[in-house]
């Protein structure tokens, strides 16, 4: 249920809505796949028909339009392709899809979104019109831009787009004072924090999280990816045991302060963990890291310390809070977001487009952060000491 939603010009007709909209399905096949690429769906319609359809598989293959245009062969002279992102007008690591499209004799095409893209921005559009292709753009622009939120925030701001889930009871703790969180949720809202991290190409936690929790942040689901899991952690004061140090078949990265315990380094590498040492272990050096590395979204799933550092920091976009209908009480018990060094109810972030859901018999209220140049507040974690950080 939306709480602030507004309406939106609809841009097409009825039909081009469910065109587009075969485009976003198609596209949600690559979920968690793409980066740094977008998630791109495509069809080629003649005579009212589907006559090829594509997706973008990942990064390095062609991209949606060209495999909807090689399944529609010949029957691509002369018809309408709709396509989720506008298409691209550059070489990359493949050609431009508008001489694809121009040289198939397409007549129109519909394009979901501009591609913020400043390779494309515009160009791809312009191109095609110049051919003579008749161009419609925004046709269920909303949906299509909500499905590549993460790349569009890539594009603007060359960071990674961070979302902070959580689950907390009705009286805002995340574990009793013991520590104790399993589970908080009903199987089905875990169900969906699955869905969201095949979505998301990293997950950070913090050192607490993997002594207290010793979490395995992998994909039950068969042939889903298995985003990055990444710890930070300053001193590197962590078991030497715990389920993210099996990297057989998931991937594990520790980001760390320069110089930190060199035996537990070692340690971790021999199990096939890469160490990242940082000269300032911040939420800002480290998606400016995973960033560099290509991520699109990157799922925050830290206790409330470094939740709060990571809000601090402008790091978190999007907020995921799961509510469990329970009550645990206990004045020490550990709350979402640490100290942000508010005294005023007047300073409180309050979230836009916030929507809410009942999973099962739990609640999930989802919202967007004000965007702002930077972060809350003045302070940086990396003045914090060891406090900073979860470990
Ligand atoms: N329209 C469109 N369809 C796709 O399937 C796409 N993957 C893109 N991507 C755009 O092109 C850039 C990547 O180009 P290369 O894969 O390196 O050739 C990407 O940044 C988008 O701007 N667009
Ligand atoms: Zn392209």
């Amino acid at each position: 249920m939306a709480m602030d939603s507004k309406i939106e010009p609809r841009v097409g007709t009825a039909f081009d809505r469910e065109m587009m909209q075969r485009c976003l399905t198609l596209a949600r096949r690559a979920l968690g796949r793409t980066a740094p690429n977008p998630l791109v769906g495509a069809v080629v319609v003649q005579d009212g028909k589907i006559v090829g359809e594509g997706f973008h598989p990942g990064a390095g293959q062609p991209h949606a339009e060209v495999f909807a245009l090689k399944a529609a062969g010949d029957r691509a002279q002369g018809a309408t392709v709709y396509v989720s992102l506008e298409p691209c007008n550059h070489y990359g690591r493949t050609p431009p899809c508008t001489e694809a499209l121009i040289a198939a004799g397409v007549a129109k095409v519909v394009v979901g979104m501009v591609d913020p893209n400043p390779l494309v921005a515009g160009g791809g559009v312009a191109r095609l019109r110049s051919a003579g292709i008749e161009v419609v753009v925004g046709v269920e622009e909303a949906d299509c831009r909500q499905l590549n939120e993460g790349f569009i925030h890539r594009m603007v701001y060359q960071r990674p787009f961070g979302i902070f889930k959580y689950a907390m009871t009705l009286d805002g703790k995340i574990a009793t004072t013991s520590g104790h969180s399993a589970w908080i949720t009903n199987p089905a809202a875990r169900e969906e924090v699955q869905q969201l991290r095949i979505a998301c190409d990293a997950i950070i936690v913090g050192g607490n999280t993997v002594r207290i929790d010793n979490p395995r942040l992998t994909i039950r689901q068969i042939d889903a990816p298995n985003p990055l899991r990444v710890v930070m952690s300053r001193t590197l004061d962590l078991p030497t045991t715990a389920h993210l140090w099996q990297t057989e078949t998931v991937s594990t990265l520790v980001m760390t302060q320069a110089g930190a315990n060199p035996d537990m380094q070692m340690l971790l590498r021999d199990r096939g963990v890469e160490i990242l040492e940082l000269d300032s272990l911040t939420p800002t050096a480290a998606m400016a890291h995973l960033y560099q590395r290509g991520c699109l979204s990157v799922l925050w799933e830290c206790g409330g310390t470094l939740a709060a550092e990571a809000i601090a920091q402008g790091t978190v976009q999007k907020i995921f809070a799961f509510i469990a209908p329970k009550i645990i009480g206990g004045s020490t018990a550990p709350t979402p977001v640490g100290d942000l060094g508010f005294t005023q109810m007047t300073q409180a972030i309050t979230l836009e487009r916030v929507q809410w859901r009942t999973v099962g018999s739990d609640c999930l209220m989802e919202g967007y952060l004000p965007s702002r140049e930077s972060g809350v507040g003045s302070r940086e974690s990396g003045d914090k000491g060891d406090k900073g950080e979860e470990s």
